[in-house]
């Protein structure tokens, strides 16, 4: 298991590129018939992938859950929310069987013993991008598809950020215990995300970016207003934002990002606004 310790907003503030990455990057999260799982003490928000090529594979595959977790099964005390961002594939909770297309979204409840994945079609394998939290009682699991999901329009193309933010795990779709989750689309010729910023010191919030062109990157923006730093992220890949850190991006085309958010409340309007002009 890949352990990311909470960091203090003083400390990074000498933090070099590679320090930043190491602290906040997550790369590499999709491997054949593996899962694999980055244990963020920020929250202790769990982000993990899988890509089940020929196998039929466990959501505990690799891990020692007694070690990290200190419970039975995974799902013991934590609740779960799945994207299929690659091919057509199958998810089984505990016998119920979920057909996922592309961006197809499932909750799974806090309770739930076994979870697999497996992909229709080998030579277009399914790719679940997953994040975890823990939770205190269960809830129903939902398969939630696009047409399901909340759709919030936002921005200008003339600002460069003409947006849908759809609400997939979210309080108006279905009740979780603290996990939110969705995905937000950029429109072509649209770069910026969640521009002007944001903070919201009651969630941590980590970000997936993915249909990211190749050949292009996401400039993805973080720290506190007055220390901003940036990481460029590729194609597939996530970051960590503690509650104290802004998170906003701008790609060198438009793409399409996954947010989950995990904390004290699911209020996701409840943003600290950062008007663009005071960022250092
Ligand atoms: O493009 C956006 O703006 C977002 O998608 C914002 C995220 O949903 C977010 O940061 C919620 O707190
Ligand atoms: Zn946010």
């Amino acid at each position: 298991m890949d352990t990311r310790y909470s960091v203090n907003p003083r400390d990074i503030k000498r933090y070099t590129t590679e320090e930043l990455r190491n602290e906040f990057l997550i790369q590499d999260i999709f491997k054949a018939d593996e899962v694999t799982a980055v244990y963020s003490h920020v929250d202790r928000m769990v982000t993990l992938g899988c890509m089940p090529v020929n196998e039929v594979v466990n959501l505990e595959k690799g891990m020692d859950i007694w070690h990290t977790f200190g419970v039975q099964y995974f799902l013991e005390r934590r609740e779960i929310g799945i994207f299929n961002v690659g091919g057509d594939g199958k998810i089984v909770a505990d016998g119920e069987e979920f057909n996922l297309t592309y961006t197809d979204c499932v909750y799974i409840t806090k309770g739930t013993k076994e979870v697999t994945f497996q992909s229709v079609d080998p030579a277009k394998p399914a790719k679940f991008y997953m994040v975890s939290a823990p939770a205190h009682t269960s809830h129903k699991t939902t398969f939630i598809p696009m047409a399901k999901a909340n759709k919030r329009p936002m921005g200008a193309m003339e600002t460069a950020n003409d947006r849908v933010i759809n609400q997939f795990i979210h309080p108006d779709v279905l009740e979780t215990c603290q996990l939110s989750m969705g995905l937000t689309q950029l429109k072509p010729g649209s770069v910026w995300n969640s521009m002007p910023p944001h903070t919201h010191e009651r969630r941590m919030e980590i970000y997936f970016y993915f249909e990211v062109p190749q050949d292009n990157v996401v400039f993805h923006m973080m720290g506190e207003a007055q220390e901003t730093r940036h990481i460029v992220m590729h194609n597939e890949e996530a970051i960590i934002s503690p509650s104290w850190s802004l998170h906003a991006g701008a790609g060198t085309s438009n793409y399409t990002f996954i947010w989950a958010m995990g904390g004290e409340n699911q209020a996701f309007d409840d943003m600290d606004h950062i008007a663009i002009t005071d960022m250092k």
